[in-house]
């Protein structure tokens, strides 16, 4: 079985500046969180229409995008976006607003498209009524204690993980450390943007690899070989080293 080598929370922050500095990288922001949105979006669609086959009674083809205050709450509103452009029905919830670009942009942008944007009152009635769950409220950034008010929304995470696609990370996971508390949120699939961080070597679920833009030679990051267009590769849970 090949092997997916995972990095650290470090080591992905600075791939990100690196590729976003004007006379290394070249790349802005907004370019990178529309791929990365897209490979959530791909394997978000995939799920859904893996689910709506085995389960009766959720073919709604609602998902439920929760959206964080960093950049891994801006991959689920580009990956929301998508979903609608894809036929299904994303409704998102975003606790505290992001008044900078792109999150403004990506916010209208979803007005535009008619995709509904719900408060924390309605979270519990859209996560149950949800075929899938996005969880983009934190990635590799996130450090310390769940804050308020995200300690409910990852307590609420908690009660749907049988149905919850995480972006990046499992959120309120420490990056390097993984889950803290042993029934701890546990999502049965997650998406790692780029390569895996280190606590995904914990993780038991459905694992696939998006984010289809570093040159990998010069970062030497190991990632399966994507097929044509493909946007996201699954990989053996047990393959992160
Ligand atoms: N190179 C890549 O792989 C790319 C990664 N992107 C995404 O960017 C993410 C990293 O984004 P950011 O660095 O903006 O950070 P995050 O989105 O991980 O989170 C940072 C935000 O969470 C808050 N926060 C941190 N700890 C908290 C706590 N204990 N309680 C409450 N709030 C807390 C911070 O105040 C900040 O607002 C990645 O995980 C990935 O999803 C893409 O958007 C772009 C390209
Ligand atoms: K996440």
């Amino acid at each position: 079985m090949s092997t997916v080598r995972a990095i650290t929370a470090e080591a992905a922050a600075r791939v990100d500046v690196h590729l976003m500095d004007p006379e290394k990288g070249g790349f802005k922001l907004e370019q990178l969180m529309e791929l990365a949105g897209l490979s959530v979006a791909e394997t978000a669609f995939q799920l859904v229409h893996e689910r709506a086959t085995v389960e009766t009674g959720s073919r709604s083809g609602v998902v439920a995008v929760l959206c964080g205050p960093g950049n891994n709450g801006g991959d689920g509103l580009v990956a929301a976006r998508h979903l609608t452009h894809f036929g299904l029905k994303p409704v998102v919830l975003v606790p505290k607003r992001v008044e900078r670009e792109p999150f403004v942009g990506l916010m209208t942008q979803l007005r535009m498209l008619g995709v509904p944007s719900a408060t924390l009152d309605d979270m519990d009635l859209i996560l149950s009524d949800a075929v899938l769950v996005v969880d983009a409220v934190f990635g590799f950034s996130f450090k310390g204690q769940v804050r308020a008010p995200f300690d409910r929304v990852i307590k609420a995470l908690k009660s749907h993980e049988h149905k919850t696609l995480s972006v990046d990370v499992p959120s309120g996971w420490d990056v390097e450390k993984g889950s803290t508390t042993a029934d701890g949120f546990s999502p049965f699939a997650l998406i790692s943007l780029t390569a895996p961080k280190i606590c995904s070597r914990q993780f038991k679920g459905r694992h696939f690899i998006g984010g289809r833009f570093v040159p990998l030679d010069e970062f030497n990051i190991d990632v399966p070989m994507y097929a044509g267009t493909q946007q996201s590769v699954e990989i053996a849970n047990d393959s992160v080293v």
